[in-house]
This record gives structure tokens, C-alpha cells and sequence, in this order.
């Protein structure tokens, strides 16, 4: 104990830092854990101390008062254990107090006793006064009656030998006993002397009449002190003391590593023990250390102050190899002529720490859970265990449940009319299956909704699961290919599985292309094999359906000319929705759709028509964004509801792009930007096949814009078809930006290579698809439009030559069409470019005012939705149109081409910016 308790500071400084915490600490329910038993009890007597229970005198047991010892917890209280002392009449005195060390005790030695004064020492400061009376006492009470024999044997052994689990287990337990043994006797003295001052309490209230008011009063104060709840009250015992110590050094020694050796170096060792011959052994540890035993006595008498004197204390130094140190030993021995007899012995140890035994295989313990907890998991997971390694192969479908998540009905698609009808077989098919089966009719087994971005194939997939109240199993092409192989068909499967499962469902897999290309006739490499599985899991899995299945396979996709035929054949995705973006009467109704959530004054019947007529080309997924936007305009400029100006903006956003407040041109660029854009305006106005136009802006916009000119393709009638003369006047009023720079400067600029894009598109398809020219009545792929295309050009050298040759006599001829136009119109052209320099944006109206009415009828729904007098005046941006949280629509360029199975998309004339 002594040696434990000298040795390291630390040890006290935890240990006192340990009783503090465990003082300090105020809630009870803290407390079980940090004090022992004992101080329970003590706590427990104390309530009971103004009536005490009758000690029962026959045992001599100090015993918690009105308590009985739980079964089997009985030795804990009772004198019977071997460390308890044996009743014996000669050791007590008249009071039954113990005189000197108890049987199976002895008396502390000098050294222990100074370390121990030492550590409660260090303990007390800081403590309360109450306290410090305590720990004293704790301390006079070891010292009267000693250390038990087997507690001193014990932390001898340890300290020699070092700590083990068993050791720390035995030590724990001999200290805690006798913690508690001490306690049970302090217990026991403090309820005789509050049983003593009970009793002379009592005897001075019998002889004193005079003194019985303030009996009274005390007893009533005791009375008080009875009914008031249980205060507890933290004593500091002993085996607060032992056991927080203890604890600490165990602590202390899992953390640093044993103090009970020092390093020295060899020729240390030489000179202050070899040579001096108190060497006892050399014991060689692990080939690199070697621990010195010396004569404990020996080194005593030479160096007192030593703690090589001390037992269990070990020098030791380090060794390269054990050769050369068992060659310096002999040396030392022959310099020393010690006869071979005497030499000193010198032993060989493999020795591991536990952390070390821990550390080496912690690794190897580490990989086989791993493995363990891996592989249990893959086992729970998936279909029969079907699931694949670490439960990759698990499908990732997300299921949503009709009666929760998908809410989606058939009326929030709007548009789509002709796919509605299609799919509604579905829907009848899952609800009411007899009506088919009883006929002998089969199931059609899917469907795949094809179309470009955004027109509401999966919103038409959900609406079928949202009608048919049926579970809707979503999940995208590419989460069926991952980096390993296999794990594609592997999910492919666990989703069918969990489909029939679930049936009657639907299954509706996104962007299908992405596994269900056409397979390659001659593979380059061999890299799409796990594509190809993964289609043929699928092309298996639909044909394993048998016909009473109620499983819906649907499949979306944007490129359904690439899917596999195997795919698409009767039996699998036996229907083929085409969804096309939306008709101008479709567009109407999914505005209606989105205005419902919208706070708007404005009269629905005409903002849908007009804002469904400024849109075409738009899908619905557009259409949404363009709302959204509207109503973030609105609440930017803080207007109570979103209005037509706002709507307008969002349109001219998204087909415009983003404003470029920051693009500052200069003057000179200014006024050839105007000039630019009025040459299309005056051509738009004056041609009597060109587009109403219906804005022309200088505001530099998007990506390279410098200024643009709008118009309404087809007056606002979806066009399906357009002759000779359309297309002519439409690519003259494209030139016509290029031409009123060249009659209005001396130079030109790089401003209208968009311009002469869509002039030499338009002219190139007349040529080559449209049959409108001198090459004849051909059609000719464009290049990689087919696979044939894509090496090879399907046409000869000379009919190449001839083609070249007419689309540039036709933009020629719109080019002279166009000049002669705005020679004649020059005065307009400068009174319009003038007013847009003043302006920046011109509306219509502002058109009119200056020009006139148009000289040509308008055609459809133009004049209901723009004719003269229309509701709102030019567009004029709002302050801080930049609004860095929306992100930038595509450019003007990027629109839907102008002839994309008849829908003619309004793609406005764009004075480019040279792009550096
Ligand atoms: N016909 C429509 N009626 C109402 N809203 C529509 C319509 N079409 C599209 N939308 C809107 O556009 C959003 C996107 O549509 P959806 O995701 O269905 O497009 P998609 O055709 O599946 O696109 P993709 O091909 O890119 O997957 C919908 O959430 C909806 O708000």
C-alpha cells in the first residue's frame, strides 16, 4: 500500500479530483453510482437519529435500523467474512472500541503510514471542515486497527509483478470491504452517541421542571426535523477515500504507463550497480530490453534513497542485439575477473502488453466483423438472399403509397388529352381486372410515354397510380448500373419481386434509354454487357408476368427511336404514348393547372389565352417555371397579386435569358444594336407572311444577347405546316438585322451570326428535306441523324456541291427580298431604331403609334389576345430584375427549333455578342 500510495502524485491529484466530483454532484440520481454503500447507510441513520432503533444486543450487529438484510446479501453486514474481525472479548474495552490491529490485521509501517498522511493530506485542501473531520477519522481508524494481511499481500503482489484483471478484481474487492467495514463501525459509534445524548436528554428533562418549555421546544424541533423530507448529506468515509484512490490508480495506470521502472543506459548501469555487484539477474525481454534485478539489500545499504531499494521497482536499458549485449556483459565480467561460477545469470522473456496483444490483432478482429456484420446484413436483405453482396443489388425503387404520397389525379395533367385516353385503360385494368378476364382479353403488360423534357410523362405515370389507388414503385434507368458487375440484373429482379409482392402496382421506370438502348449489333470492347444484361433481366421479367398479374410496367423516355425492339414488341411495353409539348389549347390548361395555387386579379380566361399564346414550344414543365417565376417577380416588387406584366416578364426571362444590368455598351454599339433590331421590326411589320412581332429590345440579356426582336409564330395558331412564301419572308426578316447595318453604317458587324444560323438551317432544310428546290424531291438525313449518317454522307460529292449551291441562292434571294424592303422603308427603320435608343423596349402599340397600323390582317388569335388597346403598355423591367437565386435560362438560341413537327416555336432574332 505504501508503495501504491508513495509512488506516483498523480494518483492523489485524480483521487481528489474524483471526491470533489463526487461531492459536487447534487442530483440524486447520480449518486448510487458514486458513493458507496456505506455512506448510504449513514445517511439512513441519521434520519432515524431522534429515535433510534433498539440495537439488537444478542449479535452484536451494527444493523441499518428497521431494515433486514436482503436473502443472500447477509454475510455484508455480518462479522463472518474472512476479513472481518473475530468478536473476541480480550481486544475491546468496556465501550466494545477496538485496541490495536484487529486478528488478520497489522499495524501500518512507517512508510505506509507517511504516504497515506500524505494523500489525505493533499485530499483535505480545499475540503469542507466537517469532512476533514471525517477523512481524519478514516485515517486514525486505519492506523488503530491496521491493514488487513490480505489487502498488504495483494498490492504487494501487484506492485512486484505488475496488474492484472484478476489482481485489480481482487484488489477492488479487499478494499471496498474494508471500506465498508469502516463504515459499518463509524455507523455504529455515531448512533451510541446519539442514543447517549437521547438518554441524557431525557433524565435532565425529568429532573428539571423549569427546563420543560424548552424541551418542548426542542423536541418539536426534532419532531421538525423528522418530518422534513431526507436531506442527504455527501460524508466523506473511507471508502470514498480507498475506492475513489483505487480507482484513480487504475486509472492512472490504463493510461500511463507504469512509473515502476526507469530507463538507464548501459554504462550507468556498469558503473553504479555492475560494477558494484548488485546485480542480482538480467532478465533479456523481447530480444531489445533488458530488465535488472538487484540485490534489493545490497542496493538499500549503498543507496538508501533509491527506489531501486524499493520492491517491484526495475531499472532496465535498451539493446541492439542480444549478441552483442551478452559479448559486453562477458567483457564487463572478464574486466571485472568474476569466476564463470559467479556470473550473473541473464534469462530470456517474451513479454506483450495487453494494449499491444489488442493492438496486433485488432486489425484482423476488426476485418472478421466487418465481414460478419456485412454479410448478415446481406443475408437479411432482399429476395432469398438475392440481394448481392452488402445489399447492393437491392433494388432502389422508392415506393409511394396511393393513399399518402401519390395525390396526383388525372386532372392536374392538363394537355395531354389523347395520352390520357390511352393510359386510362390501365387504370380500369387495375381496378376492374374481371372485365377483361372473363372476355379472355390479356393485359397489356406497359406502356412507354415518350416525349421531349418536362411535357408530364411521369406526372401522367403517377396520376395512373394516383387513380387506380394502387401502390406506384418509381426508379430511374441509371440507378440500375453501378460500377459491379451483376448488380444491375440483381436489382432488376428484387424489383419485380417486391412489384408482385405488392400487386396490384405499377412500376414505372425514368429514363428507360439509359438501359434499354438497342443492343449493338458488333460490340467495341465488349463495354455495354452489363447494360445488356440488365435489359434482358427486364425483358424476362415482363415476359415471367403470367396474365393474372396485376403488375403495369410504364416506362418514360426522351429518345424512344433508341430503345431496343425486343422492348417494345407486343407482350412487354406493348403501347407506345407519344407526348408532344403541348398545343396552344394544352398550354391554356396546364396554365390553368398552375394559376390555381397563384394570387392573381387577373381575368383567367384571357391571361391563360395570352400567355398561352406568348409560349409556344413551351412543355409543361416551362409552363410551371414560367408561373413560379412570375409569382417570384411579384413578391420581389412586393405586389399584392401577380399580374399580366409579371407573367410577361417571367416569359421574356426564360426564352431571353437573365438581364445584363453589368454589360455596358457604348454608344456607338448602342445605336448599331438598334439599328440592328428596327431592321427586323420594320421586316416583321411590312412582310405580309413574316410573324407579328411582339417586342423588340435593346436591354443586352442571357448569354451574348445584345438585343432581340419577338414575334408570335402563326399569330398564335399552332401551325402545322409552312409554305414557300412563309419560310422566304421569315428568312428575309432574319437578314433583316444584317441589312439595316449594312444601309445605315459604313461597316458591319459580327452581331448577326445568329441570325445566319437560322437563315442557313431554314434554307439547308428547304434544300434537302422539304423538297423546295432545284436538288428535287429527296430527303437527306442529316449527318448522324441515322446510323448510316453518322460515318458516311448520304449523298455524292456533286449533289453535296448542288446543295451548297441552292441554299445559297435561296438566302441570296431572301437577302434581296429583304433589301429592297428597307430601302424603301429607311425612314421607318431610323425612326423606330431612334425611339428604341430613347426606349430600349418597344411594344407593339408602340409599333403602331409609330408606323401605323399593319397593313395585313392578323391571323387567329392574335388580335383577341394582342390587339391595339391591349391591357398592358410596353414591358418595362422592374428595378433589380437580377435575381442571383434563379438560375439562368437558356439563351434565345436554345429554343425549340423553329420547325419541329409542325410547331413552329417563336425564336426571337438575336443580335449576338461576339463571343470571345
Ligand atoms: N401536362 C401537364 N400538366 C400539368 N403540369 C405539367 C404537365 N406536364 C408537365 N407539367 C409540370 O412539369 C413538371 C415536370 O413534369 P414531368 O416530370 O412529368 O416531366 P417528364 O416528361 O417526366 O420530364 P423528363 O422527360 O425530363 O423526365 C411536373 O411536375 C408538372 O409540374
Amino acid at each position: 500500500m505504501a508503495s501504491l500510495l508513495r509512488r506516483p502524485q498523480s494518483v492523489v491529484r485524480s483521487s481528489r479530483q474524483l471526491l470533489e466530483a463526487a461531492s459536487l454532484s447534487s442530483t440524486l440520481a447520480l449518486r448510487p453510482a458514486s458513493i458507496p454503500r456505506p455512506s448510504y447507510a449513514c445517511a439512513h441513520s441519521r434520519k432515524y437519529a431522534t429515535k433510534p432503533g433498539k440495537p439488537n444486543k444478542s449479535d452484536g450487529k451494527v444493523r441499518k435500523p428497521g431494515s433486514t438484510p436482503a436473502k443472500g446479501m447477509e454475510h455484508l453486514y455480518s462479522n463472518q467474512s474472512p476479513m472481518s474481525p473475530k468478536p473476541d472479548s480480550s481486544q475491546n474495552n468496556s465501550d466494545g472500541e477496538t485496541k490495536g490491529p484487529l486478528p488478520g490485521r497489522s499495524e501500518l509501517t512507517p512508510e505506509e503510514d507517511q504516504a497515506l498522511s500524505k494523500v489525505f493530506d493533499t485530499i483535505k485542501i480545499g475540503m469542507p471542515k466537517s469532512m476533514v473531520k471525517d477523512v481524519e477519522k478514516a485515517l486514525e481508524k486505519l492506523r488503530e486497527q491496521g491493514m488487513p494481511d490480505e489487502l498488504r499481500n495483494a498490492i504487494k503482489e501487484t506492485s512486484e509483478e505488475g496488474m492484472s484483471p484478476s489482481r485489480a478484481a481482487k484488489l477492488f474487492r479487499l478494499v471496498t470491504h474494508l471500506a465498508r467495514q469502516n463504515a459499518e463501525e463509524i455507523v455504529a459509534e455515531k448512533s451510541k452517541e446519539q442514543k447517549k445524548a437521547s438518554s441524557s436528554h431525557e433524565s435532565s428533562s425529568e429532573s428539571s421542571t423549569s427546563g420543560k418549555d424548552k424541551t418542548k421546544q426542542e423536541s418539536s424541533d426534532g419532531k421538525k426535523k423528522d418530518s422534513a423530507p431526507p436531506v442527504y448529506e455527501f460524508k466523506l468515509d473511507l471508502s470514498n477515500i480507498l475506492v475513489s484512490a483505487f480507482v484513480s490508480y487504475l486509472l492512472y495506470r490504463l493510461v500511463v504507463p507504469s512509473e515502476n521502472s526507469r530507463e538507464i543506459t548501459w554504462q550507468e548501469f556498469r558503473t553504479t550497480f555492475f560494477d558494484k555487484g548488485l546485480v542480482e539477474n538480467l532478465v533479456v525481454i523481447n530480444g531489445n530490453r533488458v530488465r535488472v534485478h538487484l540485490h534489493r539489500e545490497s542496493v538499500a545499504a549503498t543507496y538508501p534513497e533509491s527506489p531501486a531499494a524499493q520492491p517491484g521497482f526495475y531499472y532496465y536499458f535498451s539493446i541492439g542485439s542480444v549478441e552483442a549485449f551478452e559479448r559486453r556483459v562477458d567483457e564487463a565480467q572478464n574486466d571485472l575477473r568474476i569466476p564463470s561460477s559467479e556470473r550473473i545469470p541473464i534469462s530470456y522473456h517474451t513479454e506483450g502488453s495487453w494494449f499491444n496483444t489488442v493492438l496486433a490483432f485488432g486489425p484482423t478482429l476488426l476485418f472478421i466483423g466487418a465481414i460478419f456484420y456485412l454479410s448478415r446484413r446481406a443475408a437479411a436483405g432482399g429476395a432469398g438472399g438475392q440481394s448481392g453482396i452488402f445489399g447492393m443489388g437491392r433494388s432502389r425503387a422508392k415506393k409511394f403509397n396511393h393513399e399518402t404520397d401519390v395525390k396526383v389525379k388525372f386532372a392536374d395533367v392538363a394537355g395531354a388529352d389523347e395520352a390520357k385516353a390511352e393510359i386510362m385503360e390501365f387504370v380500369s385494368f387495375l381496378k376492374k381486372p374481371d372485365i377483361y378476364q372473363k372476355l379472355g382479353a390479356k393485359i397489356p403488360r406497359g406502356a412507354v410515354l415518350s416525349g421531349p423534357p418536362g411535357t408530364g410523362k411521369t406526372l401522367l405515370a403517377k396520376a395512373t397510380a394516383g387513380e387506380s389507388g394502387v401502390p406506384f414503385f418509381s426508379v430511374s434507368g441509371s440507378e440500375f448500373v453501378e460500377m459491379f458487375v451483376g448488380v444491375g440484373p440483381s436489382r432488376v429482379r428484387d424489383l419485380f419481386a417486391n412489384a408482385r409482392k405488392n400487386a396490384p402496382c405499377i412500376i414505372f421506370i425514368d429514363e428507360i434509354d439509359a438501359i434499354g438502348k438497342a443492343r449493338a449489333k458488333q460490340s467495341f470492347g465488349g463495354g455495354n454487357d452489363e447494360r445488356e444484361s440488365t435489359l434482358n433481366q427486364i425483358l424476362t421479367e415482363m415476359d415471367g408476368f403470367n396474365t393474372s398479374e396485376q403488375v403495369v410496367v410504364l416506362a418514360g423516355t426522351n429518345r424512344a427511336d433508341v430503345l431496343d425492339k425486343a422492348l417494345m414488341r407486343p407482350g412487354r411495353f406493348d403501347r407506345h404514348i407519344a407526348i408532344d409539348r403541348p398545343t396552344m389549347d394544352g398550354r391554356k390548361q396546364i396554365f390553368k393547372v398552375h394559376l390555381k395555387n397563384i394570387v392573381t386579379n387577373e381575368e383567367v380566361e384571357h391571361l391563360t389565352g395570352r400567355l398561352s399564346a406568348l409560349t409556344p414550344g413551351f412543355a409543361g414543365a416551362d409552363i410551371a417555371n414560367c408561373v413560379n417565376e412570375a409569382a417570384l417577380i411579384a413578391a420581389r416588387t412586393q405586389a399584392d397579386s401577380v399580374v399580366m406584366q409579371h407573367f410577361e416578364q417571367a416569359i421574356e426571362r426564360v426564352i431571353g435569358g437573365l438581364e445584363k444590368k453589368s454589360l455596358v455598351l457604348s454608344p456607338d454599339e448602342k445605336k448599331t444594336v438598334a439599328y440592328h433590331e428596327a431592321g427586323h421590326a420594320i421586316c416583321g411589320w411590312y412582310f405580309e407572311y413574316a410573324d407579328p412581332l411582339l417586342k423588340v429590345s435593346i436591354i443586352p440579356r442571357g448569354s451574348g444577347a445584345l438585343g432581340y426582336a419577338q414575334y408570335l409564330p402563326g399569330g398564335g395558331r399552332d401551325e402545322v405546316l409552312m409554305n414557300v412564301k412563309q419560310l422566304m419572308d421569315r428568312m428575309a426578316m432574319t437578314l433583316g438585322g444584317r441589312v439595316s447595318e449594312e444601309l445605315h453604317f459604313d461597316t458591319v458587324t459580327s452581331g448577326a451570326s445568329d441570325d445566319f444560323n437560322k437563315v442557313t438551317r431554314l434554307a439547308t432544310a428547304m434544300v434537302t428535306k422539304w423538297g423546295m428546290s432545284n436538288v428535287g424531291y429527296i430527303y437527306y438525313p442529316d449527318s448522324g441523324e441515322t446510323q448510316e449518317t453518322q460515318l458516311q454522307k448520304p449523298f455524292s460529292e456533286a449533289t453535296a456541291q448542288a446543295i451548297d449551291a441552292e441554299v445559297k441562292r435561296i438566302v441570296m434571294e431572301a437577302y434581296k427580298q429583304c433589301k429592297t424592303l428597307l430601302e424603301e422603308k429607311k425612314k421607318e427603320v431610323g425612326i423606330v431604331a431612334e425611339e428604341l435608343l430613347s426606349k430600349e423596349v418597344l411594344s407593339r402599340d408602340d409599333m403602331i403609334r409609330l408606323l401605323g397600323p399593319r397593313p395585313f390582317p392578323d391571323k387567329g388569335e392574335f388580335s383577341k389576345y394582342f390587339g391595339g388597346g391591349s391591357k398592358t403598355g410596353p414591358i418595362i423591367p422592374p428595378p433589380g430584375e437580377a435575381n442571383p437565386g434563379v438560375a439562368e435560362p437558356p439563351a434565345g438560341g436554345d429554343l425549340p427549333p423553329p420547325l419541329g413537327g409542325g410547331q413552329g416555336a417563336p425564336a426571337p432574332t438575336i443580335f449576338q455578342r461576339q463571343e470571345k
